[in-house]
């Protein structure tokens, strides 16, 4: 089942819907317990639970009343428990009593700010959850800042200083190791991946918000996908055929590039139109490669422009394939193309995917990408009518609806020169499979991710080298 990622007023919402759970205090002895139990695996991974030393960091919200239960239940397993109260007088007061009836210890505050003792095992976040706004205040920023950087910090609900519903990372903000959340995941446990660390979502027995807000944000997870497997009923034709425009004669790397990741992705054909077809065809034989549009046979799908250019020629041929009904790609200087000419996808019925890195897509839009992706990518995707997959470390899918399919890639290792071509030919292969845009851009995405960890195993890599990785990495995807 695809993951879903609620906003902070989504949350509120199934909370308030919780009815007496959230009023007589259950939802938090629930999340609390949840927190305790994390810190607690935690230590009994790494040696155990008695005589270790815990820190906490107690903002003025509930946030740091599940700081302070969870607090009170490791300090009677035996842990010494800290705490930091950064607002003393706001800090959970049924919360504060359990701690000290526990015996956890409040650090007293000195000259308007307090630290944590040095020598702690695990740290844990309970400055702000979802009530959270702008970057860590400074006195929580100096606790942070104070910390040996091998503490094992533990977020409850999301790290502190990331915004819940953008992810944007303010500066200064924390960095967990681990997220502890509650019920459904929050936007920002994609958007701000790296952030958040290893997620554990615990179940406190809250339902589902009443109804959801756009950009509805989701990713899918590895058992959603579904590989194309040609049937006993299938030919070359029959799973589609993809058409790749990318790359010349001059510079044949991104034709090479493209082509063979549509020839990998899908048992389906590949054909090449372009003045690269030669050195196509010597790397990948089985790609049918012609030098002119008007030659190339009949396709399911086009992927169209990474190298083409960007001069009259090029922009010829792309408003020739953007006039068809069929399923188009644009990616690179097509898209330079489509920024100076957008009326050549606006009227476009057939489905469309756009895959701009964060400068096309400031082409695109005339707006710098703020840090906001996630309305931007879907406020381009309603307006132009069109699919639009934003790249980066998460790449976000947004279809015109509202509905934006996110991948964290888990590493950065695909962030080189050539990615992108591969990135094109495997999505325009699925395209060509009848997949929607958003499905074909999501699990492309994915398994160029998968690829990319599978290649580099922690050094860097080319495109090329990604390439050779997909085949392998496809294989993880590939039911029954
Ligand atoms: N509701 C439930 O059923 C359940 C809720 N649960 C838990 O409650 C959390 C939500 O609690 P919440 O609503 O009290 O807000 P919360 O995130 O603690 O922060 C708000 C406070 O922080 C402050 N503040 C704001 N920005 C700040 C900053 N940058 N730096 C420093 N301080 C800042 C702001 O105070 P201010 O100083 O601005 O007056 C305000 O008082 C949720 O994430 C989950 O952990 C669980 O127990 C499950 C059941
Ligand atoms: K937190």
């Amino acid at each position: 089942m695809p993951m879903q990622y609620l906003t902070a007023d989504e949350v509120r919402d199934a909370e308030r819907a919780s009815g007496d759970l959230l009023a007589n205090g259950t939802l938090m002895r629930r999340a609390s317990h949840g927190v305790a139990r994390v810190v607690a695996a935690e230590l009994n991974r790494t040696g155990g639970c008695y005589g270790r030393r815990v820190g906490i960091v107690v903002g003025a919200g509930d946030n740091g009343g599940d700081a302070l239960f969870a607090g009170a239940e490791l300090a009677r397993r035996g842990v010494a428990v800290h705490a930091v109260l950064l607002a003393p007088d706001k800090a959970h007061p049924a919360g504060l009593a359990a701690f000290r009836a526990a015996g956890g210890r409040v650090v007293p505050t000195t000259g308007g700010g307090a630290a944590l003792p040095a020598g702690l095992d695990i740290v844990v976040d309970g400055v702000v959850g979802i009530g959270g706004k702008g970057p860590l205040r400074p006195a929580a920023a100096a606790v942070f800042a104070a910390l040996a950087p091998e503490t094992t910090v533990v977020a409850v609900d999301l790290p502190s200083g990331v915004d819940c519903d953008t992810g944007e990372v303010h500066d200064p903000s924390v960095r967990a190791d681990i997220t502890v959340t509650f019920g459904h995941p929050r936007r920002v446990h994609l958007l701000a991946a790296p952030r958040c660390g290893r997620l554990a979502v615990v179940d406190i027995g809250i339902g589902k918000p009443s109804e959801r807000v756009a950009p509805r944000l989701f990713s899918f997870s590895d058992e959603d996908i579904d590989w194309p497997v040609p049937g006993p009923a299938d030919d070359k034709y029959t799973q589609g055929v993809v058409g790749v425009i990318a790359g010349s004669h001059r510079y044949p790397g991104a034709a090479i590039l493209a082509s063979g990741a549509a020839v990998t992705a899908t048992s389906g054909m590949t054909r090449y139109v372009g003045s690269a077809h030669a050195e196509v065809v010597s790397h990948f034989p089985e790609v049918v490669a012609v030098p002119d549009l008007a030659e190339a046979g009949r396709v399911q799908a086009w992927t169209v422009g990474p190298g083409m250019g960007t001069d009259d020629a090029a922009e010829a041929t792309l408003r020739t394939v953007l006039d068809t009904d069929l399923p188009v790609l644009v990616d690179a200087d097509a898209l330079t193309i489509v920024a100076r000419r957008p009326e050549l996808v606006a009227g476009r019925t057939a489905p469309t995917l756009l895959t701009p890195h964060a400068g096309e897509f400031a082409r695109l839009t005339g707006t710098a990408l703020g840090a906001d992706r996630l309305s931007a990518v879907a406020g381009l995707a309603a307006e132009w009518n069109v699919t639009v997959l934003l790249k980066g470390r998460i790449t976000l899918v947004a279809d015109p609806t509202g509905s934006v399919a996110g991948n964290d890639a888990g590493s950065s290792w695909a962030a080189t020169a050539g990615a992108g071509d591969v990135l094109a030919g495997i999505a325009g292969s699925l395209l060509a499979a009848g997949h929607t845009p958003q499905t074909a851009g999501a699990w492309a995405a994915r398994v160029h991710a998968r690829a990319a960890l599978l290649a580099s195993r922690g050094a860097p890599i080319g495109a090329s080298t990604l390439l050779a990785a997909l085949r392998p990495a496809i294989r993880e995807f590939v039911r029954g």
